[in-house]
């Protein structure tokens, strides 16, 4: 691809943890006439996991997409590391991408290609010069690392979706990314699964050092994985703060939310007896 060879627009330099990494600046995005948000304010720390927490629509998927360049916001900055992104290309993004990863709601993995293709894929995109045995080790690891060892050969068509979402994982981490963006990582997962996932989500921090922004409905994986909640509301973010701030506080829209979460919560519980 011709874009390859320029030179990364990105100047990255490893991360202090604790350190501001990333920052949304009076951020705004509309859809035609629906406004997304509107001066929208929000720093992430090298080092944390942040979970993203409000109502169906509110933005929160909107909001990781707009860091890795998928959507573009209409005004406001989004600084990494202190550069504006909002004015890079979209073959800059190519390079923020490899230090900033998605593991996708879904998965989103290629059908037609075995685990391990999958997982090389965006070793093949950002590291043209890797060689296929530096390729095959690399997968090989990840595959460890999300304890899903031997899998290359299987078709995501076999695979459960807790697996998905791990092979999805491997995925994202292939290329050591300093970030890890998770799109309801929960959603749809049964209970040990679900836990499963949160353990992922600790040790990729404990392990890899990585930062993590996490966007999620469910409220015991946000009070499980989560240093901070930020609560989206009203086209900003209303309140930031540790889950224990979040689970006391008496602003009305996270009192609103939480409560018809656990409400929701006590329901699917009464179900399930
Ligand atoms: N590409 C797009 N084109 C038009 N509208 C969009 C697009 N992407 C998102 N939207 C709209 O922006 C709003 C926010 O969407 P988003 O998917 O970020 O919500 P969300 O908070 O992640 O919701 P959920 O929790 O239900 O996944 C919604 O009204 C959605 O319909």
């Amino acid at each position: 691809m011709l874009f390859r060879h320029r030179p990364p627009r990105l100047q990255f330099r490893p991360p202090q943890q604790g350190e501001e990494l990333i920052r949304f600046e009076h951020l705004q995005k509309s859809f035609g006439p629906k406004r997304v948000f509107d001066d929208l304010q929000l720093s992430v720390y090298a080092g944390e996991t942040l979970t993203v927490i409000g109502g169906s629509g509110t933005g929160k998927s909107v909001l990781l997409k707009c860091l890795i360049g998928l959507l573009r916001s209409d005004a406001g900055r989004i600084l990494f590391e202190g550069q504006d992104l909002t004015g890079f290309h979209e073959e800059d993004f190519i390079g923020v991408r490899r230090h900033v990863a998605m593991v996708f709601q879904g998965a989103a993995l290629f059908d037609s290609l075995t685990v391990g293709e999958n997982i090389a894929y965006p070793l093949r995109e950002h590291f043209p010069d890797m060689s296929p045995d530096e390729i095959r080790e690399r997968v090989a690891r990840k595959l460890e690392l999300v304890n899903l060892p031997g899998v290359e050969e299987m078709r995501p068509a076999d695979l459960s979706g807790g697996m998905k979402k791990r092979v999805g994982l491997a995925r994202a981490i292939a290329t050591d990314p300093e970030v890890i963006l998770w799109d309801e990582p929960t959603t749809g997962l049964d209970p040990v699964t679900t836990e499963n996932i949160n353990q992922m989500i600790r040790s990729m921090q404990k392990q890899l050092g990585c930062t993590s922004i996490v966007v999620t409905h469910d409220m015991m994986s946000a009070f499980t994985v989560s240093d901070r909640i930020a609560m989206l509301a009203n086209r900003r973010i209303v309140q930031v703060g540790s889950p224990e701030e979040m689970r006391d506080s008496t602003l009305p829209e996270v009192r609103a939310f939480l409560d018809a979460r656990r409400q929701e919560f006590r329901t699917q519980e009464e179900v399930a007896q």
